[in-house]
C-alpha cells in the first residue's frame, strides 16, 4: 500500500498515525532553487517523499519539471537549497555535499533513472542482457551464470521474451526499449526511481501497456517514484501525490485525486479543464 502523508493529516488520531510518524521520509527537499533566467528553472521547492510513494510533477512546457528532476537526482547542482536522502542503511546523505562520484554511485545503486527516450538510458551497442546486468556488475557481481539468469528473469518481468537476451536494443520496438530500460534500472532493487515522461514517446496503445507494467512493478517492489509528466491521465494512474508547477514555482501540491477533482489554484483549474475539454 502506498502511504501518503497528506492523507494522514485528515485523521491525526488514527492508530496508524503514530506508525507513520515513526516512518522516516526517504527524501527531504528544502528550498530547492535553480534559475537559468527569471522564472526559468525552479524556485524554493519543499517536500518530503516517503517510502513507497509515487510523486508526480506536472505543469506546462517550460514550467521547470525537468530542471527539478535533474536537481532531485543530483545530476544538476542547485543555486540554493537542501536535498537529504536517507540511505537503505539509515545514514543521512546531503546529496549536494557529496562528491560527483558519490552521487553517480547513488544513481547506480539505490536510485534509478528512466529517461524519456530509451536511447538516452540504454547502451544501444550492447545486448539486452548486458544492458540489464550492468548495474549488478557495477555492484561487483561477477558470476556469469547468475548475471545471465538475473537478466533473463528481468526480461520476463518486463514482458520481453527471454530468448531476446542476446539481441541489441535497436532491434526492439519503442515500447520494448522502454521496458528494457526499466528492467536495467530495477534489477539492482533501487529504493527510488526518477522517471522523465517515461511513456510520452510511445503510441497510445503501447503507453497503456507500459503504464500497467509500471503500476504493477511499483506495487510489487514498493518503489518510490518521482515522475515528470505533462499528461494528467498518466499522473492520475500512477501518482499518489502531485506537485503542480507554473513558471518555476510549485503552485499547488496534494493528493492526486484531490488536485485533479478539486483544483484550488487558478492555473491548476485551467490545466485540468483544458484536459477535460480536449
Ligand atoms: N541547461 C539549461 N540552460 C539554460 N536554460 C535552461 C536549461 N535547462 C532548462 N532551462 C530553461 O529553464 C526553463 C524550464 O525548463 P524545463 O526543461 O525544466 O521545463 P519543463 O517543464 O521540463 O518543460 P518540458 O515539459 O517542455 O520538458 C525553460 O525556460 C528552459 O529554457
Amino acid at each position: 500500500m502506498n502511504i501518503s502523508v497528506d492523507s494522514m493529516k485528515h485523521s491525526p488520531s488514527a492508530p496508524w498515525a503514530q506508525k507513520l510518524a515513526d516512518i522516516q521520509p526517504l527524501l527531504q527537499v528544502r528550498g530547492l532553487t535553480k534559475l537559468y533566467g527569471p522564472e526559468q528553472g525552479c524556485q524554493k521547492v519543499d517536500f518530503d517523499l516517503y517510502p513507497g510513494e509515487v510523486l508526480g510533477i506536472v505543469g506546462e512546457s517550460g514550467s521547470g519539471k525537468s530542471t527539478l528532476l535533474s536537481l532531485l537526482s543530483g545530476r544538476v547542482l542547485p543555486d540554493g537549497g537542501e536535498l537529504i536522502y536517507i540511505r537503505g542503511d539509515g545514514e543521512q546523505v546531503e546529496v549536494y555535499d557529496s562528491s560527483e562520484a558519490e552521487r553517480r554511485q547513488l544513481l547506480r545503486t539505490e536510485w534509478g533513472f528512466v529517461e524519456q527516450h530509451a536511447r538516452d538510458g540504454l547502451r544501444m551497442d550492447v545486448s539486452a542482457g548486458a544492458n540489464i546486468a550492468e548495474r549488478l556488475m557495477a555492484q561487483g557481481v561477477r558470476h556469469y551464470g547468475y548475471l545471465h539468469d538475473s537478466a533473463a528473469e528481468w526480461l520476463t518481468q518486463v514482458e520481453i521474451d527471454a530468448s531476446r537476451i542476446n539481441d541489441l536494443p535497436r532491434t526492439f520496438s519503442g515500447g520494448m526499449q522502454q521496458r528494457l530500460q526499466i528492467a536495467r534500472n530495477l534489477i539492482s532493487k533501487p529504493r527510488l526511481v526518477f522517471m522523465d515522461e517515461p511513456t510520452s514517446s510511445l503510441d497510445v496503445s503501447v503507453q497503456a501497456k507500459l503504464l500497467d507494467l509500471i503500476r504493477s512493478l511499483v506495487r510489487k517492489y514498493q518503489l518510490s517514484i518521482i515522475l515528470v509528466t505533462h499528461d494528467l491521465a498518466v499522473a492520475r494512474l500512477l501518482a499518489d501525490r502531485l506537485l503542480v508547477m507554473q513558471r518555476s514555482h510549485v503552485v499547488e501540491s496534494g493528493l492526486t485525486d484531490q488536485i485533479l477533482d478539486d483544483p484550488q489554484h487558478p492555473y491548476t483549474q485551467l490545466l485540468v479543464s483544458s484536459i477535460l475539454q480536449a
